[in-house]
């Protein structure tokens, strides 16, 4: 088993919904990514972005439009009987017969299951052994989700597709779930991970892409998503100076800057040189910056600036102020 190698090869994938013209939908556009053997994969994107609609093709429940999927190198929808046992799927509704309990919805599947773990060892991975007697429609949401974890484990799959597997879980039962995925990873399992949690994303992936209107718009590793989105710098400009006093903010970096009374924020890609080019500006004027704040962006940050602004044709990875000089949304008090 080569670390490195890749498990899921995407190409040119498209999904239409209904038919062609004005009457279908395009839910998935031309999009093309690979998930390499042990890796973490995590897919972004506001609601209908069409994450789930790109998740149903990998996991062979639905034929493609257009393009390739390959999944340990089969196609998952024309040959599925040798993807299926490979891979565990966790959908976001899970449905279960509400009078069976949960030793027993396990049991059932398991009977269904190639080499199934040891009903106790997979309610045991999601804290829900001491709950094995408890019927079906007695269980919480977050318990559901747990307990459809454990069905997507019990083969021991060598893919993991994971579609929103913590909503709905309470902070300790989304951290416990964080660190079985992680062992998980760590014995090798590659994992593809839709959340619309971004410290879900940012804590496990490692790598992301985040979807709008069916297209990838910025991919990469979390810091190089997070790195394509300005850091801020925040001061409050001392009394007597004034916005244009500073050295000229495009020298120094800066992409945007804004300013209400008298709080400057300004967005850079070179924090350092920015930062430098500020602090020898108050040293050589002998001023002090109060509140001064400096800070690469969150993926929060970035996803909404990403996901949320502009036509989804629009280059990847494009935040505010992108290709800009300086774009100044400033003065309303100054
Ligand atoms: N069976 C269907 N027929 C027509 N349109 C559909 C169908 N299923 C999904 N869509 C549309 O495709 C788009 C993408 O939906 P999808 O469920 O893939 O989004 P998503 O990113 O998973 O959203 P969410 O975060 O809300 O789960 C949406 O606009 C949705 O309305």
């Amino acid at each position: 088993m080569d670390i490195g190698d890749s498990v899921i090869d995407v190409s040119g994938l498209r999904r239409r919904y209904g038919p062609a013209g004005d009457e279908g939908f395009e839910a998935v556009r031309d999009i093309s990514f690979t998930v390499a053997r042990g890796e973490l994969f995590a897919l972004l994107g506001t609601n209908g972005a069409g994450k789930t609609s790109t998740v149903e093709l990998l996991e062979g429940l639905a034929e493609p439009t257009a393009g390739e999927v390959r999944v340990l190198g089969h196609d998952p929808y024309a040959e599925r009987s040798a993807v299926r046992p490979r891979i565990g799927v966790m959908l976001q509704e899970g449905g279960f017969p509400a009078d069976l309990t949960v030793a027993e919805t396990v049991r059932m599947w398991a009977g269904c299951t190639t080499g199934a773990r040891p009903v106790a060892e997979a309610l045991e991975l999601v804290d829900m052994l001491r709950r094995k007697d408890v019927r079906i429609k007695q269980l919480s949401g977050g318990e559901r989700r747990r307990l459809d974890l454990a069905l997507a484990l019990l083969g021991r799959p060598e893919v993991l597709f994971l579609d929103e597997p913590t909503t709905g879980l309470d902070p300790e039962a989304r951290h416990n779930t964080w660190e079985l995925v992680r062992r998980l990873r760590a014995e090798g399992t590659t994992v593809l991970l839709t959340t619309h949690y971004l410290e879900e994303a940012e804590a496990l992936a490692d790598q992301l892409a985040i979807m709008r209107e069916g297209r990838i718009v910025s991919s990469g590793t979390p810091e190089e998503v997070i790195g394509s989105y300005p850091a801020r710098i925040r001061f409050a400009m001392p009394v007597g100076w004034f916005v244009g006093d500073l050295p000229p903010l495009a020298e120094l970096g800066v992409v945007r800057h804004e300013e209400e009374r008298g709080r400057i924020e300004l967005q850079t890609r070179e924090l350092q040189r920015t930062l430098t080019g500020l602090l020898l500006w108050a040293r050589e004027k002998n001023v002090e910056l109060e509140g001064l704040d400096a800070r690469t962006a969150s993926l929060e940050e970035a996803f909404l600036a990403i996901a949320g602004a502009g036509p989804a044709g629009e280059p990847a990875g494009a935040g505010p102020g992108a290709g800009l000089g300086v774009d100044s949304v400033a003065g309303r008090n100054a």
